[in-house]
């Protein structure tokens, strides 16, 4: 069943990848002020969730979910049902909007993740979804990231017309559905920082895939050198086949820029394998 997890930031690993908001579009101003812990009748609110909503909650997401341009669950209804209620309210924060005192959405939030923002078919366009929006913002000032079905048009739109931003797009193959998504964010109040500490996360990762690429580089210069290679040093088709295939999987860039790139990973690698032996070349 799905799950979810925090981390420092934002980043695909972490999040559940089956949480999708409905496509709430707010007619009514938001209204970022307001903070009622009460029902009052005839109005909307806001509460926190305690493990007695559960069930509504579930329900909220099964009603808003079918109604919404989203692929089907996975999971038959009384799965997701079952699901919902072992959500640990220490862990996440579900913020219910009720009207007249019942619930009409929710969102579910983890220190980084708004892991899902759901409103009830009946309730789409009362201002609810921009009122659970709004409070998540108020909670999680230094920004958080969501992933959003690429196919559900209005949720995108009605995230960007809330000031969240389109990062990534992802094939599906991560998610339960194998539905292409998008990860979208809000950066909070301080939208430099927010992205540089992501760019912190993504500069661990390529250290880490630098150091494991050029010592197969090394590997390969030595066995080349060892076997008596006829091309030992370098390959042009070889590189050529690199440099398509990583294109292919960043078409922002496009290949003569893939080119420049791997190009430069590999001039360096042969010179790192030719100047020093690394350590964790191997034989
Ligand atoms: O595949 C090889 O023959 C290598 O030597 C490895 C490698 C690379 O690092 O990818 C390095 C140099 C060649 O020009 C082609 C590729």
């Amino acid at each position: 069943m799905p799950s979810s997890s925090a981390s420092s930031t934002p980043s695909r690993a972490t999040t559940s990848s089956t949480s999708r908001p409905t496509p709430t579009t707010s007619r009514l101003p938001s209204r970022p002020s307001e903070r009622l812990t009460d029902a009052v009748p005839g109005q909307q609110a806001l509460r926190p969730a305690t493990s007695a909503d559960l069930p509504s909650v579930a329900e909220i997401y099964l009603a808003a979910r079918d109604a919404a341009p989203m692929p089907p669950t996975v999971h038959p209804p009384d799965e997701v049902r079952a699901w919902v209620n072992t959500w640990d309210l220490t862990r996440c924060t579900v913020w219910l909007a009720l009207e007249d005192g019942a619930p009409i959405g929710f969102a579910q939030v983890t220190p980084t993740w708004l892991d899902g923002l759901y409103v009830l078919p009946s309730a789409q366009g009362s201002g609810a979804g921009s009122a659970l929006l709004d409070q998540v913002k108020r909670e999680r000032p230094d920004g958080f990231g969501l992933w959003v079905f690429e196919m559900n048009a209005p949720a995108r739109e009605f995230y960007r017309a809330h000031g969240l931003v389109e990062l990534e797009r992802t094939d599906g193959s991560a998610n339960e559905e194998r539905e292409p998504d998008v990860k979208m964010v809000w950066p909070g109040s301080d939208p430099l920082a927010f992205y540089r500490s992501m760019i912190d996360e993504v500069d661990e990762l390529l250290g880490d895939l630098l150091a494991r690429r050029t010592a197969l580089t090394r590997a390969v210069q030595r066995h080349k050198h060892a076997s008596a290679h006829a091309n030992p040093d370098r390959d042009a088709h070889r590189e050529a086949d690199v440099v398509r295939r990583v294109a292919a999987l960043v078409p922002e860039l496009g290949e003569e820029r893939v080119a420049r790139i791997v190009g430069a990973i590999i001039t360096e690698s042969l010179d790192a394998a030719r100047t020093s032996d690394g350590g964790a070349g191997g034989p």
